[in-house]
């Protein structure tokens, strides 16, 4: 068992709370009289979730796009967020996180409630989490409640994320919709609150379609195809549309689109692209042009 892994069982023993779906969800759903509470947090750390070339911006706007993410997978609005951050210690650059941030959180009516500063020694790489609460009015759907025969769907390409990262990596100055993708993610939160009646599974893309459409045949006890990999035109100009560049685009992350399971009888309520179906049995088969491909060696990011 991998340290993680070890980590997240020990957690579990933590978390009894039937609020917790077991640590194993994108959010926890919290029961209330007239409504469910949706609590989610995630944190982003300085050369593993960015570049350090990436403006400070950029930085706080996707810190509070990657959290609205999962509360559009849980089709939540959101009420309110705190904010864990740690001074760098260069005040320019965390004015400049602010104001990508700010700029997040008035887009998406996500206001400041609280949160907590502390200092960083010297020299340490930054680290800023933000924790985000929603509202649900109705069902909340989950990662597990996909039945069999359903088909899969996602709301848009996948790729623009990572191409948009290698990119910036090889210029830090590069612009354009890829960089966009990959430094300002827009959450799919319109789209979620829409689905989250009809879907019978849902979560959003943040670790790459295949290891995340994996998470979803586990938790549902069943077996994922994924038969199609959608790419949009700018990576097909930049990359091409060869399997060698499907693949990498479904196993990059950083996507932020949302990926539902629907029985097969129902149309989406938002536009959505096919990629695949779950059924009796287990684990995950690729296919593409028709042919099962063997699947990568990394079907995508393990924390980071
Ligand atoms: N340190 C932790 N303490 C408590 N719960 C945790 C911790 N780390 C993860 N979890 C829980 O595990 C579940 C899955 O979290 P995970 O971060 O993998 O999902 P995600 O946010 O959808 O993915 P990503 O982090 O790639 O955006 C959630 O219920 C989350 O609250
Ligand atoms: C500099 C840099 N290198 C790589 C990536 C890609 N990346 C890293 S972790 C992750 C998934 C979420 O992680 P976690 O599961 O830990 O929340 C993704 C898509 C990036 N964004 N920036
Ligand atoms: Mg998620
Ligand atoms: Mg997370
Ligand atoms: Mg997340």
């Amino acid at each position: 068992m991998s340290a993680e892994a070890r980590f997240l069982t020990l957690l579990r023993l933590l978390a009894d709370d039937p609020a917790a779906r077991g640590l194993m969800d994108d959010a926890a759903v919290l029961d209330l009289p007239a409504s469910q509470l949706v609590l989610t947090s995630d944190t982003m750390v300085e050369g593993v979730h960015y570049l350090p070339t990436d403006p400070p911006d950029a930085v706080g706007w996707k810190l509070a796009a990657v959290n609205l993410s999962d509360l559009a997978a849980k089709g939540a609005r959101p009420i309110g967020c705190l904010l864990n951050y740690a001074l760098s210690g260069d005040d320019d650059w965390d004015s400049g996180f602010l104001e990508g941030l700010g700029e997040a959180l008035n887009r998406h009516a996500m206001p400041l409630l609280g949160g907590d500063t502390v200092k960083m020694p010297t020299g340490a790489p930054r680290s800023v989490s933000l924790t985000a609460i929603g509202e649900a009015a109705g069902a909340v759907p989950a990662r597990g409640g996909a039945q069999a025969g359903d088909r899969l769907y996602v709301t848009g390409p996948v790729g623009d994320a990572g191409v948009g990262l290698d990119l910036a990596r090889a210029d830090p100055a590069a612009s354009g919709p890829l960089v966009d993708a990959y430094r300002r993610p827009r959450p799919r939160l319109a789209e979620g609150a829409l689905l989250a009646p009809h879907v019978s599974a849902m979560m959003d893309i943040s670790d790459g379609l295949l290891i995340d459409a994996a998470r979803m045949g586990a938790a549902s006890g069943l077996a994922v195809v994924i038969d199609h990999i959608p790419l949009s035109p700018a990576v097909e100009r930049t990359r091409g549309g060869s399997s060698a560049v499907m693949i990498a685009a479904a196993s990059a992350g950083d996507d932020y689109q949302l990926l539902f399971a629907m029985p097969a009888a129902m149309r989406p309520p938002v536009a959505a692209i096919p990629v695949g179906h779950l059924r009796a049995g287990g684990g995950l088969t690729l296919m593409i042009d028709g042919a099962v491909m063997p699947l990568p060696a990394r079907l995508g990011w393990e924390h980071g």
